[in-house]
């Protein structure tokens, strides 16, 4: 798992630590550690042409000290200081090592260029000179790194408003900030380095955190010896109607290369048909009224894709949700939800599966104000509606009451295409119905579709069937990277 802090969580941690150790310390593990990446991406630091663009603060100071470190070892160094004023030992550090101060044009010509203009003590947009020099940082040919976090990107929230550095990589002291794994931010950085520098035993709970291969590894579901196909876990499907046929389909087709022992659909004629001739595997009950009495035990429900929001759409919305397990309420079954929010009154667990629009509507909120604050806003669904979010978009987050939020860090923008969202709710039922939490399910749901999506496009458009396909490639993938 990697975990991530706000700006005054990582504030908090390193006064606790400054506390316990002769100044300047922590300052000098953080400048050893972004030297030694930028020594690294140089490949020959000897004569190469290294520009600093330091701002008033300690970021300033972190590239100073780097800067010193190149220099000793035969670095052209220069320094563009923007700030109202300059960290002093570190100015003084990288001219007696034989750094110099320059002017702009030089950030043209450099072979590297170190932001560290302002790290997690930023506040707003950029203001000049430091929001020119991001955009001549951005068209120059050198590779840019950015100190801690990319300047202009909000660290505890990944906010960029105006003008932000653009790295190639970010070195980033003690531990990830929120800002870094979350878009806009997290589009920002780059390849992210964590440098150590003792903070650990001082971090607080994290604010988020991020799956890898290992925690998937640990929490998907696997069939034992014991395993028949109702012991793994059968989910119901209420999904599709006479015009979203393809809805069920691709949702049916999520939840079984997901893993679900079982698929019970149930659904109007129209898209009946269309998941028999599809999905011989699935078991279909053709809906004469909105009831599921006929469709047999299930662990678990989605409701929702393609289901409509006529009248017969909402009676079955709340029987389904009138059932004792958990439902994942996607698509037209937000609308129902919208409108008619006690059908969320239960006592099992539900999981929305928004993007912002969906949301927007959910919260009576603006849907630019969601996608510029997708974590604030999932957060804020989750108490409201006392339910696990998860919101999808550029990064997909889950929010549950007390959890840290998970974002998502797999994915292509190819996948925003229509009826990727289909398989999604379809996959994190299928793990939903296999005893996963909501907020297990979501979050390895997402991480699965992310890598089912960056196999089945590989560079190129694909179509959300092609996701449904990839994902037991996905699973392998994930799970054979430790077992
Ligand atoms: N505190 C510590 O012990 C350590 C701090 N470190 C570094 O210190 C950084 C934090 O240093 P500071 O607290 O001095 O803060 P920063 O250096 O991040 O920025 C503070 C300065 O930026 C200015 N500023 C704020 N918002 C601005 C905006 N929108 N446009 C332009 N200027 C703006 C402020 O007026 C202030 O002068 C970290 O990000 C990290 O790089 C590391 O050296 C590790 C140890
Ligand atoms: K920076």
């Amino acid at each position: 798992m990697k975990t991530a802090y706000t700006a005054d969580q990582i504030r908090q941690a390193e006064q606790a630590l400054m506390a316990r150790l002769p100044d300047g310390t922590l300052m000098q593990r953080a400048a050893a550690g972004l030297a030694a990446v930028c020594a690294d991406l140089l490949g020959r630091v000897y004569g190469s042409r290294v520009v600093l663009l330091t701002g008033s603060g300690d970021n300033g100071g972190d590239a100073l000290y780097a800067g010193q470190r190149l220099a000793r070892r035969g670095a052209r160094v220069g320094v563009v200081a923007a700030g109202s004023k300059t960290h002093e030992a570190g100015l003084r550090a990288l001219l007696d090592a034989g750094g110099r101060v320059v002017d702009r044009s030089a950030i043209d010509e450099a072979d590297l260029i170190i932001d560290g203009l302002v790290g997690i003590g930023v506040s707003g947009a950029l203001r000049e000179p430091y929001a020119e020099l991001a955009q001549q940082a951005a068209a120059a040919r050198g590779q840019v790194v950015a100190v801690d976090v990319p300047s202009g990107v909000d660290a505890s929230t990944g906010r960029v408003e105006g003008a932000a550095v653009r790295a190639r990589v970010t070195v980033t002291m003690g531990a990830y900030k929120t800002g870094l794994l979350v878009d806009p931010g997290a589009a920002h950085t780059g390849r992210v380095e964590l440098v150590d520098i003792g903070l650990g035993p001082y971090l607080p709970d994290p604010d988020v955190a991020a799956l890898t291969d290992a925690d998937l590894d640990v929490l998907l579901p696997r069939p034992g010896n014991e395993s028949d196909k109702y012991r793994r876990g059968v989910l119901g499907v209420a999904a599709g109607g006479d015009l979203f046929t393809g809805a069920a389909v691709l949702a049916v087709g999520g939840a079984l290369r997901g893993g679900a022992g079982m698929v019970r659909y149930a659904g109007r004629p129209a898209p009946v048909a269309q998941v028999r001739s599809h999905w011989p595997e699935s078991v279909v009950t053709e809906l004469d009224e909105p009831s599921i009495t006929r469709v047999g035990r299930v662990q678990a429900w989605v409701l929702g894709p393609g289901l409509g929001t006529d009248d017969w759409a909402h009676e079955l919305a709340a029987e389904v949700l009138a059932s004792d397990v958990p439902v994942l309420v996607d698509a037209d079954a937000l609308t129902l939800v919208a409108r008619d929010r006690s059908l969320l009154w239960r006592n099992a667990p539900v999981l929305i599966t928004p993007h912002a629009g969906e949301l927007a509507r959910l919260l009576r909120a603006d849907r630019d104000a969601i996608e510029a604050a997708r974590l604030e806003h999932a957060r804020r669904a989750a108490a409201e509606l006392g339910v696990t979010v998860l919101l999808k978009g550029s990064t997909t987050v889950v929010a549950e009451d007390a959890r840290p939020v998970r974002v998502n860090p797999t994915g292509t923008s190819w996948l925003a295409t229509g009826g990727t969202g289909d398989v999604l709710a379809g996959l994190a039922g299928a793990l939903l119905a296999q005893g996963l939490s909501c907020y297990d399910a979501a979050s390895c749901g997402a991480y699965l579709h992310g890598v089912a999506g960056r196999l089945a496009a590989e560079g190129a458009p694909l179509a959300a069937g092609d996701v449904a396909t990839a994902l037991p490639r996905a699973i392998r993938a994930v799970t054979s990277a430790i077992s």
